[in-house]
């Protein structure tokens, strides 16, 4: 029927790292160029976790060259999800925070899985760190101005129910259901003529993606200037050991 299904599959975790993003991208381009393929599923491979979103490696401890080629590309990556005229449907079958969570928000729908160990949110203000706007303007578009201004600046990662009660996702089913479910969804989506949906799917995201593009520049700056801090590294850092301490 012209479904593709993107597994994202970067273990242990889905990190999103540089190597990732541009297969993603790639990937995610061909599809677009295949006129066959009206449709893409998204989802995971590794067990419990959709994606623990950008690789936290990826903006610690490099130059700012590095940074800055990064978040080109975590743009580019968005750019292609958030303005793609393919029907995306995601499969939220595990944890979801920040990187992970944008991913989903770029889809026109989110099925996610009803277990309450995975949870899904821009988290960036628990790390130390700040979402830039972009990420902002589509928590906002999705969830409307409040329930995004209290999220953000708690971190909140919200549970499967949660996430149902606020619109971060659109349904909540069980595990074993969510790809069926996706693929159903899909069904209905696909009735809808093409040229019709895109139409207005690009009368509704336009503003906010053009938003980034006339200023692509000045946010890899921003981002540059603002990772390569002393007080962000450390807090990147405290977070990172967090992580480990976790373990043992
Ligand atoms: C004012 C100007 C503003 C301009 C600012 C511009 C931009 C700044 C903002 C940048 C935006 C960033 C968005 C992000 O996506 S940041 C990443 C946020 N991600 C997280 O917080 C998730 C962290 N991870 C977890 O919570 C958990 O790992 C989990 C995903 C729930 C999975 O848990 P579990 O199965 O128990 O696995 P572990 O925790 O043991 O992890 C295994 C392994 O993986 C490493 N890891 C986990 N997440 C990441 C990651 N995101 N990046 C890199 N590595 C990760 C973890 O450290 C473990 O490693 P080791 O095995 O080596 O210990």
């Amino acid at each position: 029927m012209g479904v593709a299904v993107m597994k994202l599959r970067n273990p242990p975790v889905n990190s999103l790292s540089l190597e990732c993003l541009t297969e993603f991208t790639i990937s995610l381009e061909k599809l677009e160029n295949d006129k066959s393929i009206r449709g893409v599923i998204l989802t995971s491979e590794c067990p419990g976790i959709f994606s623990a979103g950008l690789d936290l490696l990826e903006m610690y401890g490099r130059n700012p060259a590095h940074y800055a080629e990064y978040w080109k590309n975590v743009q580019e990556l968005w750019l292609r999800l958030y303005t793609s005229n393919m029907i995306l449907v995601s499969a939220i079958n595990g944890a979801s925070p920040a990187g992970g969570c944008l991913l989903a928000l770029c889809c026109d729908y989110r099925v996610m899985a009803d277990n309450p160990k995975y949870t899904i949110g821009l988290n960036e203000s628990l790390l130390g760190i700040v979402a830039p706007f972009w990420f902002k303007d589509m928590y906002v578009n999705t969830i409307g101005h409040r329930e995004a201004e209290r999220a953000l600046q708690l971190g909140t990662l919200f549970s499967p129910a949660e996430a149902l009660k606020v619109g971060v996702v659109d349904e909540v089913v069980p595990e074993d259901q969510v790809h069926s479910k996706a693929r159903s969804v899909m069904t209905k989506w696909l009735a809808i003529p093409d040229h019709s949906r895109q139409l207005t799917k690009n009368m509704m995201r336009k503003a906010t993606a053009d938003n980034l593009i006339k200023q692509r520049e000045a946010d890899i700056q921003n981002f540059t200037s603002f990772i390569s801090k002393d007080s962000i590294q450390k807090s990147l850092h405290m977070y990172l050991e967090k992580l480990k301490q976790k373990k043992g």
